[in-house]
């Protein structure tokens, strides 16, 4: 890595085109900020909104475009304003790194609200910047978007805790579904469903699987403690839980049916969908009119509930389960992770990667 004073050039790896191929890319790193910390990044998990992102699925990527929005890193410098970090501090960053904190979102504390979000890459920083992610020798993140990782937690475990463990507690917090007893379906085991079966199990909710086949079935038990596995084309199985649900967080990346799942539901269920779809999805009205049912959406988290659910997971020892990588495995990763090939997040081994040499 360069100096640490203006224009440190660093190296990430970056999406160049729709096929989402990431190769080495240099760049220059913004001058550090009286707010900014500039962190060495450790480790960055692969979530499936980086395959949405780095191959154009929403049909608003830019490119050179390095994704990696679960980063964990050390603070290798801060600003002159920063009170909340210091050297050497492990920390981390996830999907938004800048908002207006003036608008009502912002000032209610669930800035991932703010129509002004910038998002930790394919955005455009406050300096006219492009902002680049976690697949990178070095970030720079202004320090309302740092979060501290607790000492209980080790660090290649967090990384995916900053999205996809996220994304499943907030929900749960705001809805009100966080107490003891509860029936939770957890929709599609990959990163953010199998963080939702652990986090759900450690809220003390009953936890049914619900999944595309039979091949995960052994592990969701055993390993992951969940309580029942359906296998959504199995007509028996989801007619026998029809009406049974408190709620589903259905994390499935594609598009898909809802009423098959929403029929699962209690009256009064509520049905979260978290996967990033670029197709309009239907159903009946029905189906939720006579049962008042909900069917709702949730993006990631606040800050807030950022630093609640580490402790919470520290608390309760959860952390991931993860498949660590090395930079030059990180297409492969990619590729596998579409093929549904993980249990059940990469993690990129960035700092053992020593992008700089
Ligand atoms: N709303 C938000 O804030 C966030 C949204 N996301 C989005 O959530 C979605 C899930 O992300 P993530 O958990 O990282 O993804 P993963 O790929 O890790 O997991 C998705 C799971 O869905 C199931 N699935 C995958 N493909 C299909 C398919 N073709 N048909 C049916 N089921 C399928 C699989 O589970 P199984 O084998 O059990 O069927 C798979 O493991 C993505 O769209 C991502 O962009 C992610 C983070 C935050
Ligand atoms: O993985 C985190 C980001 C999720 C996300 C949710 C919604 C949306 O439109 C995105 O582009 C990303
Ligand atoms: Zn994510
Ligand atoms: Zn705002």
């Amino acid at each position: 890595m360069g100096s640490m004073g203006s224009d440190k050039q660093i190296t990430g790896w970056a999406a160049r085109d729709s096929s989402g191929i990431l190769s080495p890319y240099k760049y220059s790193l913004r001058t550090t900020g009286a707010e900014d910390v500039v962190m060495k990044v450790l480790y960055c998990g692969i979530c499936h909104t980086d395959i949405h992102q780095t191959k154009n699925h929403l049909g608003m990527s830019n490119y050179p475009m390095v994704p990696g929005h679960e980063v964990v890193g050390e603070v290798i410098e801060v600003g002159s304003d920063v009170t909340k970090f210091k050297v050497g501090d492990v920390v981390g960053a996830g999907v938004i790194v800048g908002c207006c904190r003036s608008c009502g979102p912002c000032k209610s504390d669930i800035e991932q609200y703010c129509n002004k979000r910038v998002w930790s890459y394919n955005d455009v920083y406050t300096d006219g910047k492009p902002t680049q992610g976690g697949f990178a020798s070095a970030m720079v993140v202004d320090q309302k978007f740092v979060v501290k990782i607790p000492e209980k937690l080790a660090p290649e475990q967090a990384a995916p805790l900053l999205c996809a463990g996220l994304t499943v507690y907030s929900p749960l917090k705001h809805l009100g579904l966080t107490g003891s007893g509860l029936k939770a379906g957890i929709l599609g085991l990959g990163g953010v469903g199998h963080m939702g079966v652990k986090i759900a199990k450690a809220m003390g909710h009953h936890v049914t699987v619900i999944s595309s086949s039979d091949k995960k079935r052994e592990e969701a038990m055993d390993d992951l403690g969940a309580d029942a596995y359906l296998v959504s084309s199995d007509t028996e199985g989801m007619t026998a839980a029809v009406d049974s649900l408190d709620y589903i967080i259905d994390t499935i990346p594609v598009f898909h049916p809802l009423e098959p799942y929403i029929s699962l539901l209690k009256v009064g269920g509520k049905h979260v969908i978290m996967g990033v779809i670029n197709e309009p999805l239907q159903f009946v009205t029905p189906v939720i009119m006579l049962g008042r049912k909900s069917i709702t959406g949730s993006f990631i988290g606040s800050m807030t509930e950022m630093s609640e659910m580490l402790e919470f997971c520290a608390e309760k020892g959860l952390t991931s389960t993860i498949e660590m990588v090395k930079m030059d495995y990180v297409n492969k990763a990619f590729e596998r992770l579409e093929r549904n090939d993980v249990r059940y997040r990469f993690v990129v081994d960035v700092a053992g990667s020593n992008l700089e040499q």
